[in-house]
């Protein structure tokens, strides 16, 4: 009998909701059109700091997708509805337009997004934009510039304006030749989709920035993220959210992959949770910049269960894709987070009752 890990929880939450500063100072300043310049080497580029009262300004890229408006969400709480402004370069729904500040910003357009950050005073920037693995593979070009020339345009603002960085990178940025069960921090990364060789290029880049300008560069691995009232944008794991929007809507589910294939997942609650608690923490706590966090691993055929215990009328039939397949095959099963819970405290909240996790 196989044991669904820590989804239970997640499940009847996602139905309910379905109704270095190493000191060294040269930091590439890009000039439109040019490359990079140095600056005097005894400026400091470590991240600003603030005081208890003092909330910081940010600013969230590619924040129409599935994770964030949730995210703008929890840090308006946080910090403020002002303090918080979403960009993106699609139309925001009205909802989403009227629930606080809202700016066109395309990643690409280095001038545009340097603007953003100096005219609104930001501070802290969480990169969201990018094209996840299943549209990645089915346009490279695109892919390509979005997910590693948009990352070097927000990497060298970052750097030249001082800010706190996050970026999030995924169970993608492994493959076929990583260990899969579990997963460790540090081990051979050689993924073979664009998506996932862009988001080593990011881990690798964004550590770099931080141990050569002093960035103050944070990143998690994000596993699966499954959410209710958000589409996906077009990964592999989006069959764990489809599953929740059709049992509600038609009652009947159509997997595009294999019903045993395991992968990594996690609630979006303690996606943002663990992304804002990362990006809190203080830096002497940092022992890496890059961080697996997980929650739950399961496959379709184990979380179909999981929701046919809510929804019994649920149809689930397979047809797979092989595109995703073969993406899936080659990424983690589960995923080893022992220094993020050592080093930053980081904990999920969303699991199976003992007896179950036991099997
Ligand atoms: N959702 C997951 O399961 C998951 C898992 C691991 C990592 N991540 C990472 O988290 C981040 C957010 O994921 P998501 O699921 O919300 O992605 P998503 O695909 O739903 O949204 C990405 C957003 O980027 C925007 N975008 C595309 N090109 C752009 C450009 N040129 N300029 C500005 N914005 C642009 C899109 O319009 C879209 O709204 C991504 O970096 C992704 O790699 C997500
Ligand atoms: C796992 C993650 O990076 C994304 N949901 C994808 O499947 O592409």
């Amino acid at each position: 009998m196989p044991i669904v890990k820590n989804v239970s929880r997640a499940v009847s939450q996602l139905l309910q909701s379905s109704g270095c500063g190493c000191g060294i100072s040269i930091v590439p300043v890009r000039c439109i059109g040019v490359s990079p310049r140095q600056v005097a080497s005894d400026a400091s580029f470590h991240s600003v700091s603030f005081s208890e009262s003092d909330h910081p300004r940010v600013l969230i890229t590619g924040g129409l997708g599935q994770l964030g408006v949730g995210l703008a969400k929890l840090l308006r709480k946080r910090f403020g509805k002002n303090n918080v402004i979403l960009s993106d370069i699609r139309k925001p729904a009205d909802h989403v337009f009227h629930s606080g500040p809202f700016i066109y910003s395309d990643i690409l357009d280095y001038k545009n997004l340097r603007e953003i950050v100096v005219n609104n005073r930001i501070t802290w920037l969480f990169h969201y934009s990018a094209l996840l693995s299943a549209v990645g593979e089915a346009n490279v070009p695109l892919a390509r510039a979005v997910n590693i020339t948009g990352l070097h345009n927000v990497l060298d603002i970052a750097a030249e304006h001082n800010l706190r960085l996050f970026v999030p990178s995924t169970i993608g940025a492994f493959g076929p030749t990583s260990p899969r069960d579990p997963t460790p921090d540090l081990c051979i990364q050689r993924p073979r989709t664009i998506y996932g060789v862009s988001k080593v290029h990011a881990e690798l880049m964004g550590e770099y920035y931080h141990y050569r300008y002093g960035l103050d560069f944070r990143c998690l691995r994000y596993p699966g993220i499954i959410s209710a009232d958000s589409q996906p944008g077009g990964g592999t794991t989006d069959y764990a959210v489809q599953i929740f929007h059709d049992a509600m809507k038609t009652g009947k589910f159509q997997c595009n992959l294999k019903p045993d294939t395991r992968l990594p997942m996690m609630y979006i609650d303690d996606c943002l949770k663990a992304t804002l608690e990362v990006m809190e923490a203080p830096a002497e706590a940092l022992s890496m910049r890059t961080y697996n966090i997980s929650a739950m691993s399961f496959t379709p055929e184990e979380l179909a269960q999981e929701v046919q215990k809510h929804v019994p009328e649920l149809q689930v039939t397979y047809n797979v894709d092989e595109v995703r397949q073969a993406i899936a095959d080659s990424w983690p099963m589960n995923f080893d987070d022992s220094n993020a819970r050592r080093d930053w405290g980081w904990k999920h909240d969303y699991d199976l009752p003992e007896e179950e996790s036991r099997g």
